[in-house]
């Protein structure tokens, strides 16, 4: 659809592009992005005939730009500029009316059902079916960007040039037109060029992005292969943390800030409190929490962890809504803490820590074996309704842990719980055979994310080592009291 080969710009003795070859697909929607000033306005501008092109080829549909008339060029490809004036006196139906303008003929052009049914569909693609009649000048700035687009459309182009077509916009609003527009080309077989800001906005909506830096092309191709961390840092000149996006398959960019404050250790002053009915670990400061836990599953920044003491009768049909309530009703926000049930006493609760230079770690473990199973064997359970009779367990790290060593952290942890259940010959009493952990075991890992640093936790490594004492010494010493607890009973 679209083929720039060698395209080169000065302003005046300023090179601001520099060799630019690529090509684009009929229907792909195609990004461009980079720092401010690298050059990707410029290169849409001359995309769309409104700089002149000095060096290189460009072509649309096989045909060279400088073959096309104006508008021959307008029932080709429709722009959406960085900036627009606004023009008085129109309403939103009259300024998306502009956009048939290159479908028309003769002086005193008649307006057809075709333009109407074109002027309808763009202004529904954007969502401002309900404001045609609205004056463009009270528009919002979203909105009226909305309309510029809904003109664009209008034009019923078969390239459309964006450049930064969500500006002005919320995020909500960004994600609303992007979803429309990206179901709108791909039912029309559209091709669209969007100079985006954002780099999460280009790598969900992306099929392939051009990254341009001093205007050369410092990559091209799917945002997944190219957006590399690397690269972006090198682009932007600043840190980028790339993720996996929680629900679309597609990279998650975040900058991370470099002023930091600096950190005192977190470990020397942490100590769990205990309450009528829960033990809870209350951090100074937010750590990040890889999690089972009931409350907070997944990856969290928490404060507050909270093990608590639930009956045997406890009805586990809403667990998780419940726990949240109970949090609310003690004071704990739900979002930025830990939550966690069993059904042991609470008080028999086991710290440990290890404050050695470069390497602190502390856990807190509360052991229950009504519920022991064997891992391997468990296939041969009945299914039944889980209950609250577990080992709960919180592992704290002063230092920064990759997300490899989080994950290591939770296998190191493991294997040093089904190693203390061994040794304490705990058996699953439906196989008879020696238990791995009960069936509704819940871990947490947090690290303070400041101090040192930590790429791995596994058995290998001196961090690994730690974790792997500390939970098979907490574990074993609380099985040892959830026993002589029962002993006495
Ligand atoms: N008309 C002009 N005359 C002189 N220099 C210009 C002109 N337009 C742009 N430039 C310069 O060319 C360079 C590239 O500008 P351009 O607008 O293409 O960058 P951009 O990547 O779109 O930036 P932004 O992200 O800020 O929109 C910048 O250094 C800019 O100052």
């Amino acid at each position: 659809m679209l083929q720039v080969r060698e395209v080169s710009h000065r302003y005046g003795t300023t090179q601001v592009l520099d060799r630019v070859t690529f090509s684009v697909e009929k229907g792909e929607l195609f990004g461009i992005i980079g720092p401010n000033g690298s050059g990707k306005t410029t290169l849409l501008k001359l995309i769309s005939k409104e700089l002149p092109l000095a060096s290189g080829e460009i072509a649309i549909s096989g045909r060279p730009l400088s073959e096309l008339s104006t508008k021959q060029w307008a029932r080709l490809a429709a722009v959406l500029p960085q900036t627009l004036e606004t023009a008085h006196g129109y309403t939103v139906k009259e300024t998306v009316a502009l956009g048939r303008y290159a479908h028309q003929r003769g002086l005193l052009p008649a307006w057809t059902a075709e333009d109407e049914a074109a002027v309808q569909e763009a202004l529904a693609v954007v969502g401002l079916a309900h404001k045609m009649d609205a004056p463009l000048e009270r528009l919002s700035g979203g909105e009226r960007q909305r309309a510029y687009l809904a003109r664009a459309l209008a034009q019923e182009p078969q390239l459309l040039l964006l450049d930064e077509p969500t500006n002005h916009m919320d995020l909500s609003g960004q994600v609303r037109l992007l979803d429309r527009l990206t179901a709108a080309a791909r039912a029309r077989g559209l091709t669209v060029v969007a100079v985006f800001h954002e780099m999460n906005v280009a790598s969900l909506y992306c099929d392939r992005v051009l990254v341009l830096k001093d205007g050369k092309t410092a990559a091209l191709g799917a945002p997944a292969d190219v957006m590399t961390p690397a690269l972006l840092n090198d682009v932007f000149a600043a840190p980028v943390v790339r993720q996996a996006h929680p629900a679309a398959a597609k990279p998650m960019f975040s900058f991370v800030p470099q002023h930091r404050e600096e950190k005192t250790p977190l470990l020397g002053g942490l100590r769990p409190v205990f309450l009528a009915d829960a033990v809870v670990l209350a951090s100074p400061r937010p750590l990040r929490v890889l999690s089972s836990a009931l409350v907070g599953a997944g990856f969290q920044w928490a404060t507050h962890f909270v093990n608590r003491q639930v009956g045997l009768d406890y009805d586990c049909g809403d667990a998780e809504e419940e726990m949240r309530r109970y949090l609310k009703r003690h004071g704990f926000s739900p979002e930025r803490t830990i939550g966690m049930m069993t059904a042991v006493d609470v008080h028999d609760a086991v710290w440990l820590q290890e404050e050695r230079k470069g390497c602190s770690a502390a856990v807190l473990v509360t052991a229950g074996v009504g519920n022991a199973v064997d891992a391997a064997r468990a296939w041969r359970h009945q299914p039944a309704a889980a209950k609250p009779g577990t080992i709960n367990m919180i592992i704290v790290v002063d230092g920064t842990l990759t997300e490899a060593a989080f994950v290591q952290a939770v296998m190191t942890a493991t294997e040093a719980k089904a190693k203390a259940l061994a040794e304490r010959s705990v058996c699953d009493p439906e196989t008879r055979t020696l238990a791995t952990g009960t069936s509704t075991d819940s871990l947490a890992v947090a690290a303070t994310q400041t101090g040192r640093s930590f790429p791995y936790a596994g058995t290998a490594t001196e961090l690994g080592r730690t974790l792997g004492r500390l939970v098979y010494e907490a574990t074993i010493e609380a099985l040892d009291r959830y026993e002589r607890r029962r002993g006495k009973r």
